[in-house]
């Protein structure tokens, strides 16, 4: 398969480093507080992993970073002239007629056939343009929608939790696919997960979330966290994973996690 031109590698030294930067978020939902005094950094070339159970906040969080949601306290500084590509928790496939994987990715951005072909080579799936989306696996799927996200030549890319119905494989490989899209392109990335038994293994700065920052640091530090076990119990901080890597070791009662098709959430 023919790799795509690598672009000119990051420079710290030409780079103005913060894409956003959020300070003193708090945010009430339905009279409940969902967000509370969070502050976050995504700085160019850096992957930032966000975990946290369901109902953290962390979807909340992405929607204010990206100017969708208004924040009742706090701000957040964009750099100038931003281009996010946005890859959302849920996509309502379902509600439309059928289409092909270049319809899918090109619905809301111009983009020319080189474009789209570079797009699914650099994800993986040239040999896909032409299928039904509808019948694409859960990883086909997600690597379809960063597809339609690369389209946009963003300087950060939000994923909102990429490995859901995807299985052990796919996901290693997926989580790889990001890190190589990062080294490629010298992007920002944000990964959201609500599973607190993995953490990319690429993720430069990892922020457990639950309605406030409990705890944030490089990926081996969180798991020994005295935050992290408060609040998700010893048996998350002793099974949590760094991914990639190895698969050698126990994953408890988590054998969903081993074997199968994942729940979507
Ligand atoms: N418009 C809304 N009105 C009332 N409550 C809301 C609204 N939007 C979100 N919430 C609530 O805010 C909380 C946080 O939601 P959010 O989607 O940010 O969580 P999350 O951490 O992304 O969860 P998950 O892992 O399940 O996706 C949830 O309890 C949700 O029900």
């Amino acid at each position: 398969m023919p790799q795509p031109e690598p672009l000119p590698p990051r420079s710290a030294a030409t780079e103005p480093r913060a894409l956003v930067d959020a300070h003193g978020l708090s945010i009430a939902l339905g009279g409940r507080t969902i967000l509370d005094h969070v502050d976050m950094t995504v700085s160019r070339g850096e992957i930032v992993t966000v975990i946290g159970p369901n109902g953290a906040g962390k979807s909340t969080l992405v929607k204010i970073l990206l100017g969708l949601l208004k924040p009742d306290a706090g701000s957040v500084g964009r750099a100038p002239g931003l281009t996010v590509g946005y890859v959302p928790q849920r996509f309502p496939l379902e509600n439309l007629v059928p289409l092909t994987v270049e319809r899918l990715i090109t619905m809301t951005v111009r983009a020319g056939r080189a474009a789209v072909t570079a797009a699914l080579e650099e994800t993986g799936i040239p040999h896909l343009r032409d299928a039904d989306a509808a019948g694409l696996s859960g990883g086909e799927f997600q690597r379809a929608l960063i597809a339609r996200a690369l389209l946009r030549d963003p300087d950060l890319l939000v994923l909102d939790e990429p490995v859901q119905g995807v299985d052990f494989t796919g996901e290693t490989k997926l989580y790889r696919l990001i890190g190589e899209i990062r080294d490629r392109r010298g992007c920002g990335v944000v990964l959201i997960s609500h599973d607190l038994h993995v953490v990319m293994a690429e993720s430069d700065r990892v922020i457990c979330l639950n309605g406030h920052v409990c705890c944030e640091g490089v990926p081996e530090t969180i798991r020994t966290d005295p935050e992290f076990m408060r609040l998700f119990g010893p048996a998350a901080a002793r099974h949590l994973a760094i991914y990639p890597h190895a698969h050698d070791h126990d994953h408890g009662h988590d054998h969903e996690h081993e074997h199968g098709e994942r729940a979507a959430s």
